[in-house]
């Protein structure tokens, strides 16, 4: 029945050592072919209840057509397939979404798995160095489990045993081309198991419009842009300090100005102030009267602004010492955010050595002890060098929009970002593609996300101005 079975070949091998005449002829046991299909239709049957066992669905969708033409008859079979087909046919015209969720995202991910993953799972993994082979034998990590979203394929692996995150985080760029994707992202999932997000397409490539301006007074987190995976993106300021790094023209303002607007109805409401520093006179200068008097432009008027929240934050922390030990903004108290764009021309770009020294303490100080008497600080800059702004430790969360060169990832984002997919130096330096769009690692999770704020345009700005005084014939710089 058989003309060759399997390990046949081994008995005529021959090995002899190069410089000798001693020939190794390895020993061959033959085995009877009986016990040789038995093991065979073994792994057959164990293969076959593995994929009814994995794909129920799919095994369900092809056996009951199939028991049905033999049970009863072929029309009945088509009744059975063509009832659930319109069923779904109409469910995809008229429910896309419920569609999506409920087979489209999973029949592709089915796909996925077999066609991209699973057939270049081998060579993938053993040309990027993440396979091992030992005592004859390869080792790859296991291809778990694999699903579709809209714009990614999540990837669960299981880690060779001994590997560790840093391991894949350093072969990103491997995996990424090895799978046709344009990037990859590593996370931990759980122990031993890792989620790699490959996106498919960019669902940030196009600019997003100013956020509405709501009627919800909130202060925060405020929403400014959307993430990657299509949740908005809502930016915490009050409890917290944001930096923002950006090389010029990547978007700094679209930032500071969104979260304004978000944070536009609680300021009228007389819960938030927005103290504005702008050191360069083209950015915060644009809305201006949203200030009143809390506005610096000069390093005088900058030190001067610092100086006074420092005040109110010394002020509040007598008061609330023993009382309480988080902040609630009240009109008495309000949240004050202190928004400063171009931070390095007060620290390292500033002449004036005394005022150097005044802005940097100041700084150093709100960025130490404000955010529990509610005073937060949401600094913009272009160079993210220590010796730019020393102090840059001190915020803990982190926003890199498109960044020079590629160290300067970790330097904003914190060690080990760039490895995990921040790559903020390949973002497009076209403006409609690029500006806005940022990598966000927050004080409470390693993983950053990928984000794109919001657009707000003059006329935007203008509107809210308009908006802001009609609705508050008192600035609220008055009487500060
Ligand atoms: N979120 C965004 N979406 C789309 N385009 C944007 C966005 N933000 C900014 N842009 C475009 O990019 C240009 C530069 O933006 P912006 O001035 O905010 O950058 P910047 O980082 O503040 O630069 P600089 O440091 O030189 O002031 C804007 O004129 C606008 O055309």
């Amino acid at each position: 029945m058989f003309k060759k079975l399997p390990g046949d070949e081994a008995q005529h091998l021959v090995t002899t050592t190069p410089d000798t005449a001693v020939v190794f002829r390895p020993a061959v046991l033959h085995t009877p072919a009986i016990i040789t299909v038995l093991i065979f239709t073994w792994r057959l049957l164990a293969g076959l209840i593995r994929l009814i066992w994995r794909h129920p669905i799919a095994a369900t969708v092809i056996a009951v057509p199939a028991v049905l033409c033999w049970w009863a008859s072929w029309r009945v079979a088509l009744a059975a397939v063509t009832v659930p087909g319109s069923v779904l046919i109409a469910c995809g015209l008229f429910h896309r979404a419920l569609f999506l969720h409920w087979v489209g995202w999973r029949l592709l991910a089915f796909w996925r798995r077999i066609w991209v993953y699973r057939r270049h799972w081998h060579p993938v993994m053993t040309v990027s160095g993440l396979a091992r082979h030992v005592h004859g034998r390869d080792y790859l990590p296991h291809l778990a489990h694999v699903t579709c979203t809209s714009w990614a394929d999540l990837v669960t692996v299981r880690m060779l045993t001994g590997q560790c995150v840093k391991d894949w985080a350093d072969r990103v760029d491997h995996l990424a081309h090895g799978f046709g994707a344009t990037s990859c992202r590593v996370t931990v999932a759980r122990a031993g198991r890792l989620l790699l997000i490959f996106p498919r397409r960019d669902p940030l490539a196009v600019p997003l419009p100013a956020v509405p301006i709501l009627d919800e007074v909130s202060v925060g987190p405020v929403e400014i842009g959307r993430c990657e995976d299509g949740t908005p993106w809502r930016l915490k300021v009050h409890g917290t300090h944001v930096l923002v790094a950006g090389a010029t023209g990547a978007g700094k303002g679209s930032i500071i100005w969104s979260t304004i607007r978000g944070l536009l109805p609680a300021v009228r409401a007389g819960l938030v102030q927005v103290w504005a520093l702008d050191p360069k006179r083209m950015e915060l200068s644009f809305g201006r009267s949203l200030f009143g008097d809390r506005y610096a432009a000069t390093p005088e008027q900058c030190a001067e602004l610092l100086e006074a929240a420092v005040a109110v934050m010394q002020e509040r922390a007598d008061r609330f010492a023993g009382l309480q030990r988080t902040h609630t903004p009240t009109t008495e108290d309000p949240f004050v955010l202190v928004v400063v764009d171009e931070v390095a021309f007060l620290t390292a770009y500033q002449s004036d050595k005394g005022l150097k020294l005044r802005i940097s303490a100041a700084l150093a100080t709100l960025t130490t002890q404000g955010r529990a008497v509610g005073v937060g600080v949401l600094a913009a800059l272009q160079d993210p060098r220590k010796d730019v702004l020393s102090i840059r430790n001190l915020f803990p969360d982190k926003i890199a929009l498109r960044l020079d060169e590629s160290e300067q990832v970790d330097m904003v984002l914190g060690d080990g970002a760039r490895d995990r997919g921040a790559l903020a130096d390949h973002i497009s330096p076209i403006p409609a593609q690029g500006a806005g769009v940022a990598y966000v690692r927050l004080e409470t999770s390693p993983d950053p996300i990928r984000v794109r704020a919001a657009y707000v345009c003059d006329v935007d700005i203008r509107d809210m101005v308009a908006v802001f005084t009609a609705a508050t014939p008192s600035l609220p710089g008055e009487g500060a």
